[in-house]
């Protein structure tokens, strides 16, 4: 059935465990997502970036909102785990407003990068109209390093979440679940050196907020993929993830919806990259795009397993 992303995520954190929040564009990422969740029996958050919802509409803003809600609806209300649909990265009214007019379980405002006061404020603005519908809402306090929506955060302007503004941010803006920045970025480039999430503001906002939170850029890259997209051509030089072992700390401090976009990408193309260079004569999207979801299935009930979201449909 589809559900309120709430519903998925309240649950994760009474139970200590997480949740994917898988990215999807087109058809085939969604199929290869439900197909896992299914198999593990597991919830299912699938979300939309706001270019996503452009690129499904070709520009028209509704249309590409409403085609995502009906394509993850007629699949959610005929299999028996729960499917929410999230609107990620809500940056503007007009997308916000129009996956709430579509019907998705839940909006992300992302106003991170105003100061604080703005990003309650706006948050604020967002949880009155999205709750009086139904729909829940996930903000973000402190900023992620490296690329964050095209827009690059330079390295002394990423701050990382105090954990004292997150409890008056919470109890003021009634926001449903919060992504604290604890040095993570988005894409596949996340670390020069050693990877290291700041553990310590994570258990403080997990203790003093005690909702649900949010993990942004927490793909693991993993290096098996990374290689044998490399094998067929691929130059992913520096890509470097989330270690899978940090990712489990991260769930053992509170986090309960871990989103992953960068990971599917890499397989679907390791996938392509492959089945393309043995399938000279292949032509039929159906059969060149088997082998990229068999990977995107692969990796995703993997990381359901690790995060502890499988059974728990
Ligand atoms: O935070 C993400 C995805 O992060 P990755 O690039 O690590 O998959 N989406 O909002
Ligand atoms: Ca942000
Ligand atoms: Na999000
Ligand atoms: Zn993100």
């Amino acid at each position: 059935p589809y559900v309120n992303t709430k519903d998925i995520l309240e649950k994760a954190s009474e139970g200590f465990y997480a949740v994917p929040a898988l990215n999807i564009n087109n058809l085939e990422f969604l199929q290869a997502i439900i197909e896992a969740g299914l198999e593990e029996s597991a919830p299912v958050i699938i979300e939309t970036s706001e270019g996503a919802i452009k690129y499904a509409g070709n520009g028209n803003i509704m249309r590409g909102a409403k085609l995502f809600v009906d394509m993850v609806r007629e699949y959610a209300d005929t299999i028996d785990i729960p499917v929410a649909l999230h609107l990620d990265h809500g940056k503007h009214f007009e997308y916000i407003i129009a996956a709430i007019k579509a019907g998705y379980s839940s909006v992300m405002i992302d106003a991170s990068e105003h100061n604080f006061e703005e990003n309650l404020s706006i948050t604020k603005k967002v949880v009155e109209i999205a709750h009086s519908v139904n729909v829940s809402v996930e903000a973000e306090l402190g900023r992620l390093v490296g690329i964050e929506d095209n827009v690059v955060v330079a390295a002394h302007e990423a701050a990382l979440v105090d954990p004292d503004e997150a409890v008056e941010f919470v109890e003021k803006t009634g926001v449903d679940f919060l992504a604290p920045a604890i040095g993570t970025s988005h894409g596949a480039f996340k670390f020069k050196g050693e990877a290291r999430l700041d553990f310590d503001r994570l258990k403080k906002v997990k203790e003093r907020t005690g909702i649900p939170l949010v993990l942004h850029g927490a793909s693991s890259v993993p290096q098996d993929i990374v290689e044998l997209a490399e094998k067929f051509g691929a130059d992913f030089k520096g890509a470097k993830g989330v270690p899978s072992e940090i990712l489990k700390e991260t769930v053992k401090y509170g986090i309960n919806k871990v989103n992953t976009d960068t990971d599917l990408r890499m397989a679907f193309i390791a996938g392509l990259r492959e089945f393309l260079a043995g399938n000279p004569t292949e032509f039929d999207p159906r059969k060149y795009f088997k082998v990229p979801k068999e990977y995107v299935k692969g990796l995703i009930k993997e990381r359901m397993r690790l995060l502890g979201c499988s059974n728990k449909a």
